[in-house]
């Protein structure tokens, strides 16, 4: 079925036009608005299935302020615009659009966008249905189980987290129910700490009389509510357990759904960290689900065992006690806690078993590789490659033939037939790693494939078709390479289906003991040394530190601390002092005495400084390739595997 557009543009020549291929194309075209106001009166009435959105409106109206109301009733939506500044693209991005065409464009594009985001917004939709149905179908199991109080209720907040994200989430049932009050907050990827009645009030310090006049309060507010930024901290101020609650958990912002059980009134509060996790759709899940909501809660808060409630109460505690498995075993290699790692491991969850493809952005070494590997590892595609291709080390007049492979003779050197990385990864996976760095042309190239998956050999017109699912990563920002023409926004976007935005260790620092006594274990073993641990106090020493290289520069770092202690546990530590982020390596003064620098030390000072000397240009003549004697792809290498900041190379 073709779609329903609604065409949302302020100058009426491009609309018309618009209207004119969009029709002769088959697609229905519903109607034209100037400005937001004009929109949302024709979203009522004709109910388009898709929207062509200009960004900048009559009567300073911003295509951007629609996205939530889109977003809100399902109704997919593609950007159209010609201002491609970065701020803009930034807004954009945020509303997650299904595309973005920059104008003029052709029409040819215009088409294909469309018909690829249609297909894109379909499949979204069933993949939608089906997860809440599964969603629901697990609530409701839980309503029928023959389990005890206590095992149902430690699944409850694995089976909720998959679907509403939460860092804190509150049940506050009616006072007659078994409980009146059970808390879990998340200390973990599967890992809850629950409290029970008073326990939660306890852990905050606050009196009874505000605890039980917050639960009130809740239990009032009737319906959903979605409160976050300025609208949460308003309820802070005449809330004193909100207040201490917010303060302790560093609570952002909440959402809520009362429901009507037997008892009484019951709400459910969610609360994140974030500011920006819970949107519309959340709550539009929360109202569809209420039905399963209730009769879950209603048979778990029921005493249907003739337990009297204390003894109840008691068997719910021990919940308390209970530790989850270890994530390691899921996500594997993948170390630390940190609720920022969580979400990226709740997403690397979300995506691993479709075929979607994944963009992963974040600084150097904070572990992009090591995040597609598990992607790839948790997907039905594990059997098959994972085909690495570093886009920063490839020959730029080599790119099309390594990437798509070359016939015998193809060009000068071809002396064999080639097969390309697209053709070895057929069935699995390739990672595009640097992918910000190829070069406009191969950008072209790629573009195609990605769409229709079938390319041909360098030499050949013979077009082969394979089935690659494609995880690219990158630390450069692409946005600012978009609007600074370094990158096209259409393979942008292709790329960006589902985003996956690692931090950088300076802002999970929860995360560096783990990763800390892992990487002792890891040196320990592979050198011989009987290096047995490290002291509280030098991991804080460890957490005062920017760590601009990231996890790689944490691993080099502990892997020379391993070598310098030799055995036992390492109490004393130096770490450098500078938070600019500018240091690679320990300065002379800075290692401690007795000790000397390894020779990956002394290579990355020497490449660091030759990098400084040309101004940070690595290949070309006068390049630091050129001094070093090195190629090009191996200097490339060797940065990376050394750890070296971005910011000493230029290219
Ligand atoms: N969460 C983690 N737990 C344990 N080790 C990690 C983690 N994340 C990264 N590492 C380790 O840190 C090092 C750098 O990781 P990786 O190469 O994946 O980073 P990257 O972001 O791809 O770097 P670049 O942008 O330079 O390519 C690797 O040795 C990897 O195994």
């Amino acid at each position: 079925m073709k779609e329903n557009i609604l065409i949302v543009e302020d100058e009426f020549i491009v609309a018309n036009d618009l209207k004119i291929k969009l029709t002769k194309a088959g697609y229905a075209v519903c109607g034209i608005a100037a400005s937001v106001k004009e929109a949302e009166q024709l979203i009522d009435k004709h109910k388009p299935t898709w929207v062509l959105l200009d960004i900048f409106l009559l009567n300073d109206s911003k295509g951007t302020d629609l996205a939530p109301l889109l977003a809100a009733k399902n109704i997919g939506f593609i950007y159209i615009s010609a201002n491609t500044n970065q701020s803009v693209l930034e807004t954009a991005k945020a509303t997650n659009p299904y595309g973005f065409l920059v104008k003029p464009f052709r029409e040819k594009d215009l088409l294909i966008m469309l018909d690829i985001a249609t297909q894109k917004h379909q499949h979204n939709l069933q993949i939608q249905q089906q997860r809440e149905q599964i969603f629901r179908t697990q609530l409701e199991g839980l309503a029928f189980s023959r389990g005890s109080l206590e095992d149902n209720t430690k699944k409850l907040p694995a089976i909720i987290q998959n679907f509403i994200p939460f860092d804190v989430l509150r049940i506050i049932l009616p006072s007659r129910a078994v409980t009146d009050h059970i808390a879990f907050a998340r200390t973990g990827y599967e890992e809850y700490q629950t409290f029970i009645e008073n326990d939660f009030a306890a852990l905050l310090g606050t009196g009874g009389r505000d605890f039980a006049q917050n639960k009130a309060d809740l239990l009032d507010l009737g319906g959903s509510e979605l409160l976050r930024g300025t609208d949460y901290r308003r309820t802070l101020l005449d809330d004193i357990f909100e207040k201490q609650l917010s303060a302790h958990f560093r609570l952002l912002s909440r959402i809520s759904l009362t429901l009507k059980l037997k008892k009484g009134p019951c709400t459910l509060a969610f609360y994140s960290r974030n500011e920006d996790t819970y949107s519309e759709n959340h709550l539009n899940l929360l109202r569809r689900s209420s039905a399963s909501f209730e009769s879950m809660l209603q048979h778990l808060t029921e005493d249907k065992s003739g337990v009297a409630p204390v003894r109840r109460d008691a068997q719910l505690k021990k919940i308390t006690e209970t530790k989850a498995p270890a994530v390691e075993t899921k996500f594997d290699g993948i170390i630390g806690k940190s609720r920022s790692l969580l979400t990226v491991l709740d997403q690397i969850d979300m995506v691993a078993t479709s075929p979607t493809s994944v963009l992963i952005t974040g600084e150097s070494g904070t572990g992009k590789e090591r995040i597609a590997q598990c992607i790839h590892k948790m997907s039905p595609r594990e059997k098959n490659a994972l085909v690495v291709v570093n886009c920063a080390a490839l020959p730029s007049n080599l790119v099309e033939s390594e990437l798509f492979g070359h016939e015998k003779g193809a060009f000068t050197g071809a002396i064999d037939r080639r097969i390309g990385k697209f053709e070895q990864a057929n069935g699995g996976t390739i990672f595009l790693d640097e992918v910000g760095e190829l070069p406009l042309d191969a950008q072209v190239k790629l573009l195609r494939v990605l769409q229709e998956m079938e390319f041909e050999r360098v030499g050949s017109n013979k077009p082969i078709k394979v089935d690659v699912r494609v995880i690219a990563a990158t630390n450069r920002n692409l946005e600012k390479e978009v609007a600074e023409g370094r990158f096209r926004l259409d393979l942008y976007y292709r790329l960006n289906v589902f985003p996956i935005f690692i931090p950088p260790l300076r802002e999970r620092k929860d995360d560096i003991g783990m990763l800390v006594k892992s990487f002792i274990d890891k040196f320990a073993q592979k050198t011989g040394r009987p290096v047995t641990g490290i002291s509280t106090g030098a991991v804080n020493q460890l957490k005062l530190y920017n760590w601009p290289g990231n996890i790689r520069e944490l691993e080099h770092f502990i892997e020379r601390q391993v070598l310098i202690k030799g055995e036992g546990i390492i109490e004393q530590i130096s770490v450098p002092q500078s938070a600019s982020g500018a240091v690679v390596t320990q300065t002379a003064q800075q290692t401690p005495a007795g000790s000397f620098k390894t020779m990956e030390e002394m290579e990355a000072e020497y490449i660091v400084q030759v990098l400084k000397s040309c101004q940070g240009r690595i290949g070309g003549p006068g390049g630091a390739a050129e001094i070093l004697g090195l190629p090009t792809s191996t200097l490339h290498s060797r940065i990376k595997k050394l750890g070296i900041k971005r910011e000493f190379s230029a290219d």
